[in-house]
């Protein structure tokens, strides 16, 4: 059986990711079938590269916020000093959000959801960088395959952001503690589950969301060159603090 100190960690974290959730995937079962129109898809075809590169920032930066909130509610992550908490969500946060954005993909027609309906690849044409677009479906598939519940979600988590081996790291040893104590704590609960199995899976997606991650500032660094006032003075301040 659990630990009470791992069993309660688990609960906090379970916790805190529902509190940070701005929706559930239960919630948007009810969506799922709610997809753009011919006419919608035009229109977001129809944006210029920038505009719609601004307007994608400005959704990812509000995804972002909550796990940032996240973070600050997982214990341990307090703990840790403020620049090493600056650095975990720097390289960890847009992990985090793909995580949890491929919960609420819909497998059936590959739609993701963006700006209150369910969107495919289609849609994000004009961003100019279909092979991203078309990883992060990739991506948003193979998580759904492994029917995570939502409590193996909150768990994987924060093991995705609380990384030993993330760069400009002050006190490594501090965050190889804290992760530990996650690690015990998704072991445990996939014991329970009686899915063991999930484990190595669940390190082979880790490995993947760093190379999504790469892509994103590659795709963005490309962008940039092109459009530098616009993510100068018309992206989010917190998306250039992570991305930039
Ligand atoms: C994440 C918490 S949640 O409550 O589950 C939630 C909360 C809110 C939403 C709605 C939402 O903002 N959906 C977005 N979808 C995509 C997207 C776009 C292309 C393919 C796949 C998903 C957004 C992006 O901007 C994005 C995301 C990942 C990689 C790349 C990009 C675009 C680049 C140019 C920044 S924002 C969805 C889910």
């Amino acid at each position: 059986p659990m630990s009470t100190h791992i069993e309660e960690l688990c609960a906090s974290i379970f916790r805190s990711h529902r509190e940070t959730s701005q929706y559930h995937a239960e919630d948007l079962q009810a969506l799922k079938w709610k997809v753009f129109s011919r006419e919608e898809v035009h229109a977001y075809q129809n944006k210029t590269m920038d505009e719609m590169w601004q307007h994608c920032a400005v959704r990812l930066t509000d995804a972002v916020q909550y796990v940032v909130e996240f973070a600050k509610r997982i214990p341990g992550f307090r703990q840790l000093g403020q620049n090493d908490q600056i650095a975990l969500l720097k390289s960890g946060s847009m992990e985090v959000v793909l995580v949890r954005m491929s919960r609420i993909f819909n497998t059936e027609n590959s739609t993701v959801f963006f700006d209150g309906k369910f969107a495919g690849t289609e849609l994000f044409k004009s961003l100019a960088c279909g092979d991203f677009i078309a990883s992060v479906f990739d991506f948003a598939h193979s998580l759904c395959a492994l029917r995570l519940t939502e409590q193996q979600v909150a768990l994987f988590s924060s093991l995705v952001l609380i990384n030993a081996d993330r760069p400009c790291l002050e006190d490594r040893d501090k965050v190889l503690r804290v992760r530990k104590d996650v690690e015990l704590a998704l072991n445990q609960l996939l014991h329970r589950d009686n899915q063991e199995s999930l484990l190595h899976k669940l390190y082979q997606k880790m490995a993947l969301l760093k190379n999504l991650c790469s892509l994103h500032i590659e795709k963005l660094r490309w962008f940039r060159q092109y459009y530098p006032m616009t993510v100068h003075s018309l992206f989010p301040p917190l998306y250039k603090e992570l991305f930039v």
